[in-house]
């Protein structure tokens, strides 16, 4: 969860401080106590009845490295005391008022929030009993979004080649990525990956039998081989390690046409990557982003630090119009966590094939086949018009079908590759016209609250979709 800091705005005249003192006390603390029992970490920076505490309480509390400050505002607090600690005050900020009419605690919040208009500072609004839970959960969206945000500062993307296919969609500048998100970005030529992919590793054939053992292997003598499966194993620890020495938070790899040509497929390597588990058991999810895509890598960076999961990534590959279904189906993975989403591996693998790679890649290797488990899901994705970001947003849900009908949808498209069948919350023709690359990002649940504060606090526009 999120670190929030509270401090609660009182009036400047000593005898009505003085008079509303407990008021605002039991006001805040039962805010702040809600937040804890949220699972939030909250930092009190205690109440502010002059200049001078407005300025070193806003310090104090910035200094302990909150996600999100909140004024509190129980009763008619003096706006300037506002404008003094957000001053002090360099992360993002809510206004909160009670609700209680026995105190003017509104007018405080509007008095305030206008002054910090008419000096274009950046804030929310919100409103509600001390611990009412809606405003408890706003609050605590907010921080979660401000601390994912916060999180992408100072972070590496490791892009493993460059651009695949031609594909501008997946290049983005990395001068505006350092402006603009505080993400630096480290090239690592594919040589390195084949390098350390090259020789034998007995982790690799530990991963080979847990595999094996876990998941439905079609081996074909060809293009599926254990040796095949092996060095697609050992290009997961090649990323695994590089990252690690490399200090990467996440990553893309391009694969096509190199190494889906001459070498083998990533496809492996990616699904484990975003996996949390390997045979050697749970481990943080390496968000890795296939045909090294760094805008939907970012995009699932942040999904990921919102939500703790694994983020889907798939092409947007056909739209059945008959159900009104998508059929989103990446060219040879998806985290092997989407089959059931349980934390026990096992339940997961015991929906994944392991299909021989088809004739894109001649270089062969197993793509990672499963249909994703139903349930509601958020749907995202950060591209650029026009040079500007902006971030698509959709609510969705994947749905499962009967065996026939599933063989019957997935043998339309590529049976041999993953699929979530989505049904999305926007007309066909509204995402086809306007969805601004060809992969899109998925988490579970609705995640929109934070997706678009986390946006707001990256200056990026929500264009977001529902009938
Ligand atoms: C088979 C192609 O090479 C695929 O990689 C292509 O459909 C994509 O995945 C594009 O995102």
């Amino acid at each position: 969860m999120a670190r929030i800091g509270v401090l609660a705005v009182s009036d400047g005249r000593d005898h009505v401080h003085r008079r509303n003192t407990g008021f605002i006390r039991s006001k805040a603390d039962e805010f702040t106590a809600a937040l804890t029992a949220a699972g939030h970490d909250v930092v009190t920076g205690g109440l502010v009845a002059t200049n001078t505490t407005a300025t070193a309480a806003a310090r104090s509390v910035a200094a302990s490295s909150v996600d999100v400050t909140v004024l509190y505002y129980a009763v008619w607090a003096f706006p300037h005391f506002t404008m003094l600690a957000a001053d002090a005050t360099p992360g993002p900020l809510l206004l909160v008022a009670s609700t209680d009419p026995t105190e003017p605690g509104l007018v405080g919040m509007l008095a305030a929030g206008g002054a910090l208009d008419q000096i274009g500072r950046a804030h929310t609004r919100l409103w509600g009993a001390p611990s009412d839970p809606g405003l408890i959960a706003e609050v605590g969206a907010h921080a979660s979004a401000a601390a994912a945000v916060g999180s992408l500062r100072g972070s590496t993307f490791g892009r493993f080649g460059g651009r695949p296919m031609g594909m501008n969609t997946a290049v983005a500048n990395t001068d505006q990525w350092m402006r603009q998100f505080g993400v630096d970005v480290e090239e690592i030529d594919q040589y390195e990956l084949v390098r350390r992919a090259e020789g034998p590793s007995a982790e690799a054939v530990s991963g080979r039998k847990w595999l094996e053992e876990h998941a439905t292997v079609h081996y074909d003598g060809d293009r599926l081989t254990p040796e095949l499966v092996e060095r697609q194993l050992r290009l997961y620890l090649a990323v695994r390690d590089i990252a690690a020495e490399r200090h990467l938070d996440f990553s893309g790899i391009k694969a096509q046409p190199e190494l889906t040509e001459h070498f083998a497929t990533a496809d492996v390597a990616e699904a484990l990557l975003n996996d949390p588990y390997d045979w050697n058991g749970p481990k943080a999810v390496h968000v890795t982003a296939t045909e090294a895509d760094m805008d939907g890598a970012l995009t699932m960076q942040l999904m990921h630090r919102i939500t703790g999961t694994p983020v889907l990534f798939a092409d947007v590959r056909h739209y059945h119009p008959d159900r009104d279904v998508w059929d989103l189906c990446n060219s040879g993975q998806h985290a092997t966590w989407f089959a059931a989403r349980s934390e026990d591996p096992a339940e997961n693998l015991a929906q994944v094939h392991l299909y021989p790679e088809v004739f894109f890649f001649p270089a062969g290797g197993a793509s990672v086949q499963h249909i994703a488990a139903p349930g509601r899901m958020t749907l995202a994705r950060l591209s650029r018009l026009d040079g500007e970001y902006r971030m698509q947003l959709v609510l969705g849900e994947f749905e499962n079908y009967d065996a026939r009908t599933t063989r019957e949808l997935v043998s339309r498209s590529t049976p041999e590759w993953p699929h979530a069948f989505a049904r999305l919350d926007v007309a066909a023709e509204t995402f086809l016209s306007r969805f601004g690359a060809n992969h899109v990002h998925a988490v579970p649940g609705d995640r929109r609250r934070e997706l678009r504060v986390a946006a707001g606090l990256m200056g990026v526009r929500v264009e977001e979709w529902s009938r």
